[in-house]
């Protein structure tokens, strides 16, 4: 134990004091929750030093730091990895024992922090992860939402959306700030006078105001760590007290500031690469942005008077253009309030903003109509009008005579303030998430951006933090790698690379395979407990867990699925190996075609796993409510990784490395940071197959291809798609996947058939899964591609992605804490 805190005694007697004071129990009366809140309060205390000693540190260092803006940071839970990363973990587990306690279901009682909805949102906990253990300053800028990413319910096979409540029980580990808030307003009018001196002054009227109150939280690093923030705003009125007392029309207002604040963060969109434009969205992209640079700057100005020096000590990373409007809320800041001239405050803004693409979608794309825009940010959206002026005037000196090139670069077109083209200019840095994604941005996606200011660009690939998703969620490969190559990897992830002598290695392997047979039967418990299907363990667990997307092609999957149910019962006495296809994904509310296939899997499931037939060659199942600490437990049981996106469509991805750390074999497309993967692994320890990205790209400018060709010549791929339609998995509904059906060939619709591709890459997919059992078959080779899948999973930690980022765009110097003078 390295801090004295941690000492078993001193920690149970913290525990006691604090459920007396919590909830005047004593441990023998205490139920699992209360436990859990004592606990985390105890690590509280103990993390509170630290976070002291860092912030103290800060201040006397005055480091640049880094602001991740983000709207979404999908935490998973706190507990067990600051236990982790304060090195705690197995002691606090071994004190509960002693009186009765399992640290596992002590944990199960604190909720998700799901503040997000996928990659995007858990690339950014990751980072913070990483920046905490590398010691570099930052801060993560959020919201911090009364709902979270909505709880799904599987009722009759169909996905069902509850509330989730996560703040219900309180949160131990957040701090309120309210001395740090800041006022945000919307709306109103702008008007401007000259002042004393003559120079024209903005006055901006007739607004609606909220108060915006950070909640500050701990982000532990691993090991002599320092402790980084994460700031999520929470928006209160303005005026809460005075209602009764004010006149009719300020009455009016002042009920209109109280929805305002309620409704500001009430709820995270639950919507995935998918941009919805609801106005409220809007609200709350400025509302954290602004607050957020407000704060910053504010502590800039505590030690630094010249505000046209900012960048040296402040870079803010927007991760996506979720919070692009920080360009403008910026040059109001430096114009209206500091007083700087535009020129000056674009070269602040231009040499602190840096945006990350996180993809290609086209539906994705945020574009906000002038009206609301204007209506809602007045003065932004005058700054942004200069910005695009400005903007226009420098594509035209680029491109003497090219109107098409301002048609595709301006930042307002044609009625619409496109975000993504507000990020690109005003950062000095625009990073894609993989390197085949990158090039893709510059080839096509962005190729004018990129031929105007080429060295923007770079790539950053996405990494994950191996000490929650291997240190916390597999103790037994943990360990067992520990005990093989020393516990450097958790800080360094390329140390893995000293695993690969073990890849031959008879006994090395047994151990691997058995560690992996262990945190299969830790799943089929979960699946018996909450699916009440029982699966095998010795079957190959084959996992597809991600958001439910049409272009990551869970339908393919589970298309292929209704293919091989149908040879099984076409021959009966043929050799097949046993499989469990596990599914997991939420689907955003509103996205029909996506929860029809959550409907799917789940009939098909139903079909198959009652049919006793099959002698239980294959069962589906589908994990209701897919979350990062389910997550956690699957990644450590998966044989299988299922990464067959439409290749060009997935950015990077961040669950394929997940599955890879932890010992699975990819099958996939060349797509986002498979690539990359398959490039660490070797193609013969993963299972390539499918259309690659050029491929893609070409069909897609030629209008597509013709699937009928498909349905008419190849007998497997035409009977699957009729079951679709036949009742085959449905038969009191018969016409229930007729939507599904025509998605893929299109009988009724003008736009274009089978987008993803889906038939067209299915044969070789089943082939690709034909090689998987007959890899599986020979256990040898099949541990050695697991071992050396963990062994070169070294690229893929968060450690390095941050370590680039702050290499080559925000140049940060560590902070050193001195733990004694906290
Ligand atoms: C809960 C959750 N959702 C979504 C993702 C992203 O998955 P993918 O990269 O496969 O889209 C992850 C990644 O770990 C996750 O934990």
């Amino acid at each position: 134990m390295q801090n004295e805190l941690l000492n078993k005694e001193r920690f149970m007697q913290n525990v006691k004091d604090n459920l007396k004071t919590l909830y005047r129990r004593n441990m023998d009366e205490a139920n699992p929750q209360q436990i859990f809140q004592a606990v985390s309060y105890t690590v509280k205390d103990i993390i509170i030093d630290q976070w002291l000693a860092t912030q103290k540190a800060m201040d006397e260092q005055d480091p640049k730091i880094v602001y991740y803006l983000s709207m979404e940071f999908l935490m998973g839970r706190a507990l067990g990895n600051n236990l982790i990363n304060i090195q705690g973990y197995k002691e606090v587990e071994e004190a509960l024992k002693d009186i009765g306690f399992d640290l596992n279901v002590i944990e199960d009682e604190e909720r998700d922090w799901a503040l997000g909805n996928g990659g995007l949102g858990r690339l950014a906990a990751c980072f913070l992860d990483s920046l905490a253990t590398l010691g570099y300053p930052a801060y993560g800028c959020g919201i911090r939402y009364k709902y979270g990413m909505f709880r799904q319910a599987i009722i009759n096979g169909y996905q069902v959306e509850w509330p989730d409540n996560w703040l219900k029980n309180g949160n131990p580990f957040e701090l309120k700030r309210a001395e740090r808030a800041k006022e945000v307003k919307f709306g109103g009018y702008v008007r401007w006078e000259n002042d004393e001196h003559g120079h024209s002054k903005f006055i901006h009227e007739g607004y609606q105001s909220v108060l915006a109150v950070p909640y500050d939280v701990p982000i532990t690093g691993y090991g002599d760590y320092n402790i980084n923030t994460l700031r999520i705003w929470d928006a209160e009125p303005m005026n809460i007290f005075e209602l009764e007392s004010f006149d009719k029309g300020d009455y009016q207002k002042a009920v209109q500031e109280q929805n305002l604040a309620k409704n500001l963060v009430e709820v995270l969109y639950p919507n995935d690469n998918h941009y919805a434009g609801k106005e409220l969205r809007l609200k709350q992209q400025y509302f954290f942005v602004s607050a957020s640079i407000q704060a910053a700057i504010e502590k800039y100005k505590k030690k630094h008077d010249d505000i046209r020096k900012l960048y040296e000590k402040a870079v803010f990373q927007l991760n996506d253009t979720h919070p692009s409007v920080t360009v403008a809320e910026l040059m109001r800041i430096l114009i209206d309030e500091e007083g700087l001239p535009w020129d000056e405050a674009w070269e602040v803004t231009n040499k602190t903003c840096a945006y990350t693409n996180h993809t290609i979608m086209a539906e994705a794309l945020e574009k906000w109509p002038i009206e609301l825009f204007s209506r809602l940010l007045p003065r932004i959206y005058q700054i942004v009008e200069e910005i695009n002026r400005r903007f226009v005037l420098e594509i035209q000196k680029n491109y003497p005579g090219d109107s098409k090139k301002i048609e595709k670069m301006a930042i307002i077109y044609d009625g619409q303030v496109k975000m993504a083209h507000l990020a690109i200019a005003g950062s000095f840095s625009v990073n894609g998430v993989a390197h085949l994604h990158t090039e893709i941005l510059k080839k096509k996606e962005l190729k004018d951006f990129y031929e105007m200011m080429p060295l923007k660009f770079n790539n950053k690939t996405n990494g994950i933090t191996q000490r929650r998703f291997l240190l916390h969620g597999n103790h037994l490969l943990a360990d067992w790698i520990s005990d093989r190559i020393g516990k450097e990897w958790i800080t360094d992830l390329t140390q893995l690379s000293k695993l690969k002598v073990y890849a031959e290695d008879k006994k090395a392997q047994q151990e691997f395979m058995n560690i992996k047979y262990k945190n299969k039967e830790r799943v089929a418990k979960y699946i018996l407990d909450h699916n009440g299907v029982s699966v095998n363990p010795r079957s190959i667990f084959d996992i597809q867990v991600k958001r439910l997307h049409e272009y990551k092609r869970q339908l393919l999957n589970i298309l292929h699925v209704m293919h091989l149910y149908n040879v099984i019962k076409e021959h009966p006495e043929m050799d097949f190996y046993p499989r469990t296809f596990i599914f997991g994904a939420k689907a955003a509310a509103g996205y029909r075609i996506a929860k029809l296939t959550i409907k799917l899997i789940n009939a098909v499931a139903d079909v198959i796993n009652n049919d006793k037939s099959i002698q239980n060659k294959i069962k589906v199942v589908f994990i209701e409510d897919y979350n990062v600490s389910n997550a956690e437990l699957l990644f450590a049981a998966a044989d299988v990784s299922e990464q067959i996106s439409t290749a060009s469509k997935e950015a990077s991805g961040t669950g394929n490395m997940k599955f890879m750390l932890n010992g699975a074999l990819t099958i996939g497309t060349l797509d986002g940071a498979n690539v990359e993967i398959v490039e660490e692994v070797g193609i013969e320890n993963a299972f390539i197959f499918g259309l690659t990205a050029d491929e893609v790209i070409q069909y897609e400018q030629n209008g597509g291809y013709n699937p009928m060709d498909i349905f008419n010549h190849d007998q497997d791929i035409r009977k699957v798609l009729m079951q679709l339609i036949n009742g085959f998995y449905t038969p009191d509904e018969p016409e229930l996947f007729r939507d599904i059906y025509n998605s893929l060939l299109n009988t009724h619709s003008t736009s274009r058939a089978d987008t993803y591709f889906i038939l067209k890459d299915f044969k070789e997919y089943a082939h690709a899964q034909k090689r998987v059992e007959e890899h599986y078959r020979n256990q040898k080779a099949w541990a050695k591609s697991a071992i050396l899948n963990t062994a070169c999973a070294g690229k893929f930690s968060s450690d390095r992605t941050i370590q680039e980022y702050v290499d080559d765009i925000w140049k940060l110097k560590k902070v050193v804490v001195d733990l004694d003078k906290k």
